[in-house]
């Protein structure tokens, strides 16, 4: 039997602090890097977001997801609106198990949230504020690990306004079935992810379904895909599922840092050209790959295999 993998668990303290902590930041540094190249996953801890607040939105979540379908759907966008926001549940054709309430950035329009329980709405709007910060943190981070440009990616990706955030409902697994998300890489940048104390969550790892293990306190981090597109491959997109657990249901909330749709995606010439490397992806619109994505979720198709993934983009 193969002995399970940890993922490592990078402490990002030295980020925050003002003093010179130069040794904190080389060794937090080489943990990114080494963990984006073997499976695009870890864990924070000292993140800047505080701990209470994170435990006050996931209290929050689960009255909130405790309410009736009736009240939940006050919550929905209309038929036809622009952009997904709002409460909603996965169709009974998808083969992920779940119901969810999804925010833009506090000031959005589009935004549909709740006004009950009383300070969800509010205590959802700060923590979307902090997980923003934390993911500019390690947006530098990566941009360091990867020999860019200093400030290139805060560059290339200054529109905040495609940040969505996501609080999750899996109920719980039945005699038939547990799956909550099938195994999946995430089309944007970073994402972070607060679980509760019950697990769930699963990276793979050369074709092994590797648990990250909940712990109090931690944030989990994945790279999505424009990262590996524009690494050509060299930090990877994680592949990662949710299996939901027996007896109780799962919380958690889900912060996708994204990028503007009308940004080109390719591989930066520093691992093409630069490294006497081919590019590995042809280049795409970021707008048109999430279109592509979205029809997975809205007309899935009849077979696996014709699931839009960033593979369809390999060279
Ligand atoms: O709920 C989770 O822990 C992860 C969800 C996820 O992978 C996703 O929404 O893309
Ligand atoms: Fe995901």
């Amino acid at each position: 039997m193969s002995i399970p993998t940890i993922i490592p668990t990078v402490d990002l303290s030295p980020f925050f602090i003002t003093g010179d902590d130069e040794f904190g930041r080389k060794k937090a540094k080489e943990s990114i890097a080494k963990a984006c190249t073997d499976y695009g996953f870890f864990k924070i801890v000292n993140h800047g977001v505080p701990l209470d607040l994170m435990k006050q939105a996931m209290d929050l979540s689960k009255t909130f997801f405790g309410y009736t379908d009736e009240v939940k759907r006050g919550c929905s966008s209309k038929p036809g609106a622009p952009l997904p926001a709002g409460y909603n549940k996965q169709p009974d054709h998808s083969p992920d198990k779940n119901e969810y309430l999804l925010m833009f950035p506090p000031e959005s329009p589009f935004n549909i949230l709740p006004t009950n329980p009383p300070h969800y709405r509010k205590t959802l709007e700060e923590v979307f504020k902090y997980f923003m910060k934390t993911c500019q943190i390690l947006e530098g981070i990566i941009n360091e690990c990867l020999g860019l440009p200093p400030n290139f990616l805060k560059e290339y990706n200054e529109d905040r306004s495609w940040d969505f955030m996501v609080t999750l409902r899996y109920p719980p697994a039945t005699d038939a079935e547990n799956n909550g998300i099938i195994g999946h890489e995430d089309g944007n940048l970073i994402t972070l992810v607060l679980q509760e104390d019950v697990g769930g969550l699963e990276v793979n790892k050369d074709g092994e379904w590797v648990p990250v293990i909940p712990a109090e306190g931690t944030l989990v981090v994945n790279l999505g895909d424009v990262i590996q597109v524009l690494s050509n491959k060299n930090f990877k997109s994680a592949t990662h599922r949710v299996v939901r657990p027996r007896g109780r249901s799962r919380h958690s909330c889900v912060f996708f840092y994204s990028l503007q749709g009308e940004k080109w995606v390719e591989p930066l010439p520093n691992f093409t050209q630069e490294m006497g490397e081919k590019a590995k992806y042809r280049g795409f619109y970021y707008k048109d790959y999430q279109a592509l994505r979205m029809k997975n979720k809205t007309h899935p198709p009849s077979t696996p295999e014709k699931i839009i993934t960033i593979q369809n983009f390999d060279i």
